[in-house]
This record gives C-alpha cells, sequence and structure tokens, in this order.
C-alpha cells in the first residue's frame, strides 16, 4: 500500500455532462467512484470537489450553455445540483461508499468562524469515512462574491485541510504551451513555476467556467501554499489511482521550496477584496521595494467601503495592481485622516494611532508571488480626498 495521502479530487463541468444534451455522463461517475471507494479502502482521505449543477441543470431552464446568463446560471444550478448528488448517492452505494453534500460560498471560506467549521466538518467526515463532495453553492453567491470556478474553490479546500495534492481533472491530458486544438501545442509534464504558465492558458470548452487559465490560478494558490497540484485526463479508467501511481502523462505542478507565510498564503488567496487605495507611483515602487507601508499621505483615492482588517487593493497611479494589504483603519477613517493632513489624527478620528492605513508587515507584494490579479468588477463607491 502506498502512504496514506490526503487528496482533493477536481472534476469539471465538461466530465460530468454531456456537451451536446446537456445530461449526466453516469460511467465517468461510476468508473470515478469505483476508484475513490477503492483508494479510499487503502486509507487515504478524499475530497471531491464536483462542478457540473449548472450544466445539468440548464435543460430545466430551457437555456444553452452560450445563452445563459447570470440568473438563469443561479437558477440551473438550484435544479441541477439535486441532479447531480443523487446521481453520486446512488453510484456510491454500489460501492459501499458513502457521501456528503457542502455547498459553500467565498464568504464561507475568508470568514474564520465559518472556515473553521466547514474544516472541522470535512476532518469529522474522514473520521466516519464519508466522503465529502463540495461545490459552489451559486444560487446564493452574488457576482461579486463568488469563487467564480472550482478549480480556485478546490484550491482553497487543498489549503485548508494541508492536502497533500490537488488534483484537476478535466477534457484534456494537461497543460500544454498553448490551446492543444492549435497545431504544435506541446505537453507540459512539469512546472516549477507556474506563474510562468499563467499567459499561456486561453480558450474553454463549452460547458467549462475558466478553461485551463482557472486551473493555472488554482495551481498557482496552491503553490504559494505548498501543494502540489496535478492537471489530468478525466475520462480513463481509475482517473485518480493511475495518477497516484504515475500510469500515464499528466501535468505536475511542484511544490516550491519555500512555502510563503501563512499571513501571505491568506492574503494571496483571498477572492474577497473590500476596497482599492491608489498611491503614487513613487511611493507604489517603495511598497514593492518592500520598504513601506501605505500612510495617510501617501492616499491618492480609496474605493470601496471597508472596516479595520478588510483586505485592499494597492494599485499605482496608472492603474496597475501592485500590492494587497490588510487595513488597520475603515475607509471612512481613511478617507478622513487623507483629507486632513494638516491635523493630529487623532482629532480626526477620536482616537491616537501611529498605524499606517496599511503597515508594511501586512503587505503582499503581487510581483513576488504570482498572484492571480483579480481587479474588482463592478463600480465601487470612489472617493477622492479633497
Ligand atoms: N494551454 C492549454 N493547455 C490545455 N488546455 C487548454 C489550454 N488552453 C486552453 N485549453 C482548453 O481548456 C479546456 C479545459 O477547460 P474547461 O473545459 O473549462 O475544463 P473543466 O470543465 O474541466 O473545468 C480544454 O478543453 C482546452 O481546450
Ligand atoms: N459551480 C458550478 C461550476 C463552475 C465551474 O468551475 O465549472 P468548471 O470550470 O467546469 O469546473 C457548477 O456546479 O456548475
Amino acid at each position: 500500500m502506498s502512504t496514506k495521502k490526503k487528496i482533493v479530487v477536481k472534476i469539471g463541468s465538461s466530465l460530468l455532462a454531456n456537451s451536446d444534451n446537456l445530461t449526466l455522463r453516469y460511467a465517468f461517475i461510476n468508473g470515478l467512484l469505483s476508484d475513490l471507494a477503492q483508494l479510499q479502502t487503502e486509507g487515504h482521505d478524499i475530497i471531491l470537489t464536483s462542478s457540473g449543477s449548472v450544466a445539468l441543470g440548464l435543460n430545466m431552464v430551457g437555456k444553452r450553455p452560450e445563452e445563459a446568463g447570470v440568473l438563469d446560471k443561479q437558477a440551473a444550478a438550484a435544479c441541477g445540483q439535486p441532479l447531480l448528488m443523487n446521481a453520486y448517492r446512488q453510484v456510491a452505494s454500489e460501492y459501499d461508499l458513502q457521501v456528503a453534500q457542502m455547498l459553500v460560498t467565498v464568504e464561507d471560506m475568508e470568514e474564520s468562524r465559518r472556515f473553521l467549521n466547514i474544516k472541522n466538518t470535512m476532518l469529522r467526515l474522514f473520521e466516519n469515512d464519508i466522503l465529502p463532495i463540495i461545490n459552489e453553492n451559486d444560487s446564493v453567491a452574488t457576482r461579486d462574491l463568488r469563487v467564480g470556478d472550482n478549480d480556485r474553490l478546490s484550491a482553497k479546500v487543498a489549503q485548508m485541510v494541508e492536502a497533500d495534492q490537488l488534483i484537476i481533472l478535466t477534457s484534456v491530458e494537461g497543460l500544454y504551451d498553448r490551446d492543444p486544438s492549435e497545431a504544435d501545442a506541446k505537453f507540459i509534464h512539469e512546472i516549477e513555476d507556474v506563474s510562468e504558465h499563467l499567459e499561456s492558458t486561453t480558450g474553454i470548452s463549452a460547458l467549462g467556467s475558466g478553461g485551463m487559465l482557472t486551473k493555472m490560478h488554482a495551481a498557482n494558490m496552491a503553490q504559494n501554499a505548498g501543494v502540489e497540484t496535478i492537471i489530468a485526463e478525466g475520462i480513463i479508467e481509475r482517473p485518480v489511482s493511475s495518477v497516484l501511481k504515475n500510469e500515464r502523462r499528466f501535468t505536475r505542478c511542484l511544490v516550491s521550496g519555500v512555502t510563503a507565510s501563512p499571513l501571505k498564503i491568506w492574503l494571496s488567496n483571498r477572492l474577497q477584496v473590500s476596497g482599492t487605495l491608489v498611491v503614487s507611483n513613487e511611493v507604489a515602487a517603495g511598497i514593492v521595494g518592500r520598504k513601506q507601508g501605505v500612510s495617510r499621505m501617501d492616499v491618492i483615492s480609496i474605493q470601496g467601503d471597508f472596516t479595520k482588517g478588510d483586505v485592499l487593493h494597492i494599485y499605482n497611479e496608472d492603474g496597475e495592481e501592485v500590492a494587497r494589504g490588510l487595513t488597520n483603519f475603515s475607509s471612512e477613517e481613511t478617507m478622513l485622516m487623507a483629507r486632513h493632513l494638516d491635523m493630529p489624527v487623532e482629532d480626526v478620528i477620536g482616537y491616537k494611532t501611529k498605524s499606517d492605513v496599511v503597515g508594511a508587515e501586512n503587505i503582499l507584494v503581487l510581483e513576488e508571488n504570482h498572484l492571480q490579479l483579480d481587479a474588482p468588477e463592478h463600480d465601487q463607491k470612489v472617493v477622492i480626498p479633497a
């Protein structure tokens, strides 16, 4: 028997649903669960992150994937999720495997108490030899508070349970240096630095939500957290154990020697960002050089409603995001402090403090950590200090 591992397996929509009639691929689920049941018997702890609810629910709401809007997809998710779980439960029972469903949102993953509840629930399910099946709660999550794709969700889960491996199963054998539909695309077996491959990955299948790009983002998050990611074809016999036993080709994203500090891992993997500070290019360069935080003198503009402890984007004047950091003040306090530079802080916000708006110790420079640059998608309230 191989050593016992904690493995997060992610299944994409393209594996679960036929792209033409949007029906469930029972044969795939059958092969997958037979494999997972065997691995569980061998002592491995497995978590399944499964997409498919939207694809499987679209027939009920009468839409094709290419024409469905956000509300259609949220309704489809509500229709498809029970179909998906019903199939998993039925097939699992044939292999004496017990399954449980967990639907989560970004807020659940990023709020400390809920994070702990999710983690503890998963650990308790492991103790009872029950396979947790996780999906984003699409019908509940709002547009700007979504994980957005299950690739990144699976990376967050892998980080949460300190998994040994994240195995992303999809419709292609792994990462190529360009879209594999292009002639001469070359297969990439091993990746040392995921960030170098973020650009080579555009184009998605009809059912998928992010294509290879979101898989690379997930691998990047996992790499920062010290978790190895494997991207492999799913429609194959024993899709997971054939990877563990190295019986076929796939892409392996190695764990780098240096794992970031827990604060930086947490900051880098955080999808929910509450606001933005814009600073001069000179200050931005100082931040990138790790010499300084953001003082009230440095703030050129503020966007978003945030409170102390929230994560902020830090942009330079050219509109490039250079860093992310934890703020020591609310948006209102920051605005007042930046607006009244001639007054002592105490007179402006009512208490004494020497803190920077964002301290250098709580800043993550994006360049260093190869982060995805998630700019806020929606228009936020913009406040320019007078
Ligand atoms: N560089 C690349 N390497 C591999 N696949 C790529 C690349 N660029 C684009 N793709 C496309 O990404 C698709 C996989 O993404 P997607 O269909 O969203 O998967 P899933 O539903 O499994 O999440 C593949 O079908 C492939 O055509
Ligand atoms: N939560 C959605 C899946 C979104 C998603 O990430 O899809 P995919 O890129 O196919 O893994 C669903 O269940 O349909």
